[in-house]
């Protein structure tokens, strides 16, 4: 089962990543940054990081390419079977909400959507929705890692990307989850969309998750 968690820095990927994988019973259960999973992707991040300026569509295609690069990466161990949980921050709808707000061609942006979803079956997808305002206020306050130079753009930066992400969710029919909520609510929502999934997916399954609280 691979889950994909959408949605603008600071509205609590890692956070309810972490909480998903925790509360997973059938199987193995990781959450991994697509980006970062492989070194070819780590250290095309860093560069992608380090770059004074980079095109729009340079940067689109060098993120949508360490993440093709796990999804080759993925394969190659074997897609998880139904009972192992694979939790996914961000997949193809970052391409579309960043690279549109950057000003990317829409036509590298279908194109790497459509590579995208056809490099990985992503089994659930949901976005995690807050204001810009929210997202910028969370990662002020966050302390433990560096911020990234998406991280520091403010909250008008964040709410454009979140209104990319809403169009995008809305035509492409990806659930949105109020990210305001409390974590374990949240966390719940996706647990009844992966079990509904796995009831499909793997009938004799049994339960997926622990009780949310
Ligand atoms: N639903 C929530 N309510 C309140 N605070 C939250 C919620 N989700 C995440 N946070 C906090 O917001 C900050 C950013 O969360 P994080 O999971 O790192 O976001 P992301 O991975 O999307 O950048 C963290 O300090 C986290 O504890
Ligand atoms: C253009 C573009 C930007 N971004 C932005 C959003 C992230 O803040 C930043 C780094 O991505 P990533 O390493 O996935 O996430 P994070 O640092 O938030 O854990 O790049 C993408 O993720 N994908 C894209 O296609």
């Amino acid at each position: 089962m691979i889950v994909c968690v959408e949605g603008v820095n600071g509205c609590g990927k890692s956070t309810l990543a972490a909480i998903l994988v925790d509360m997973w019973t059938r199987g193995q259960a990781v959450a991994l940054d697509p980006v970062q999973h492989t070194r070819f992707g780590g250290a095309l991040r860093s560069a992608i990081m380090a770059a004074e300026s980079l095109g729009a569509d340079a940067e689109t295609l060098a993120f949508a390419s360490a993440r093709l690069h796990t999804a080759t990466a993925l394969a190659g161990q074997r897609c998880p079977p139904a009972r192992e949980l694979v939790v996914l921050e961000r997949w193809a709808g970052a391409v579309v909400a960043y690279g549109t707000v950057a000003g990317s061609s829409p036509f590298l942006l279908r194109a790497l959507e459509a590579a995208l979803a056809g490099a990985l079956p992503v089994d659930v997808t949901v976005l995690v929705d807050v204001p810009g305002e929210v997202a910028a206020a969370r990662l002020t306050q966050q302390t433990s890692t560096q911020a990234n130079r998406f991280e520091t753009r403010g909250s008008a930066y964040l709410e454009r990307v979140r209104r990319q992400y809403l169009a995008w969710a809305s035509l492409r029919q990806v659930p949105v989850i109020n990210g305001l909520q409390d974590l374990h609510t949240i966390a719940g929502h996706v647990t009844r969309l992966i079990e509904t999934t796995a009831a499909v997916t793997d009938p004799g399954g049994g339960h997926t998750t622990k009780e949310t609280a």
